[in-house]
């Protein structure tokens, strides 16, 4: 079951965003947090850096695991999600940079890295975990028809999500084919998740996660199954839902 909360606009998302990841944070003795990358959750770092700052929260018993990541780009390469989560949050917080966890994309054995990371999260159990929501209905990197079943390994990008990614690059053929993602069972194993969504351009995933059938030619619908998921999407994303 879907529980959804409308949001005005992106602003208003992110808020709404933070204030749960601000109780659940509180609740939690040591808290192991999922974290996404992409557009759509920069607002709510934003945000509990700015928490973290007031010291209304703090991250230095946080545990974290990142949804994916390129495969072939270097921690510091600008457009790798490393280089992304320390820029839009991680050096500004007072997490402890040995509980960070990102998929190493440019490991020399890419399958047993997919194998260690998944066992990472086996033995630290996800308590709540960010998604965005990709045009085709992806989430983390799994594309559709990627099985329900999946656990964390490697994908090749569908050209609608280069394209989309596309903006962070030079060009095309700078955007990498390959990444390494958490699978779907592994995403659904987690104890709680949040999906935030927002802009015109999320309209018809939003619409056909809500109102669609669950099926693996839409991975977000997989979601429908898990017991605790809160999805925060705002007007124009909701237009057609
Ligand atoms: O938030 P954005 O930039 O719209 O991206 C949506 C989804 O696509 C990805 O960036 C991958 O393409 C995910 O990390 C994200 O959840």
């Amino acid at each position: 079951m879907l529980d959804i909360i409308q949001a005005k606009n992106y602003e208003d998302m992110s808020e709404k965003a933070c204030e749960i990841m601000v109780d659940r944070l509180n609740a939690l003795i040591n808290p192991i947090l999922g974290f996404a990358t992409g557009s759509t959750p920069e607002g709510v770092y934003k945000q509990l850096i700015e928490k973290n700052k007031e010291k209304a929260i703090s991250f230095q018993n946080v545990m974290s695991f990142n949804l994916d990541e390129y495969v072939g780009l270097k921690k510091d390469d600008p457009n790798s999600y490393y280089h992304f989560m320390f820029q839009k949050l991680f050096k500004h917080i007072d997490i402890l940079t040995d509980w960070i966890h990102i998929p190493n994309g440019v490991a020399p054995d890419l399958e047993k890295e997919c194998d260690e990371y998944e066992q990472l999260i086996r033995d630290h159990p996800i308590d709540f975990q960010i998604l965005g929501l990709g045009v085709n209905g992806h989430i983390g990197f799994n594309e559709p028809n990627t099985s329900f079943s999946s656990r964390t390994h490697i994908v090749e990008l569908d050209e609608s999500t280069r394209q989309a990614n596309a903006r962070f690059f030079t060009s095309m053929n700078e955007v990498p084919t390959k990444a390494i993602t958490m699978g779907i069972q592994t995403i659904m194993e987690s104890k709680e998740l949040m999906l935030l969504a927002s802009g015109s351009h999320k309209a018809d995933a939003v619409a056909k996660l809500i109102n669609g059938e669950i099926s693996e030619s839409f991975p977000a619908s997989a979601l429908k199954n898990h017991q605790k998921v809160t999805v925060i999407a705002d007007e124009a994303a909701l237009a057609k839902a």
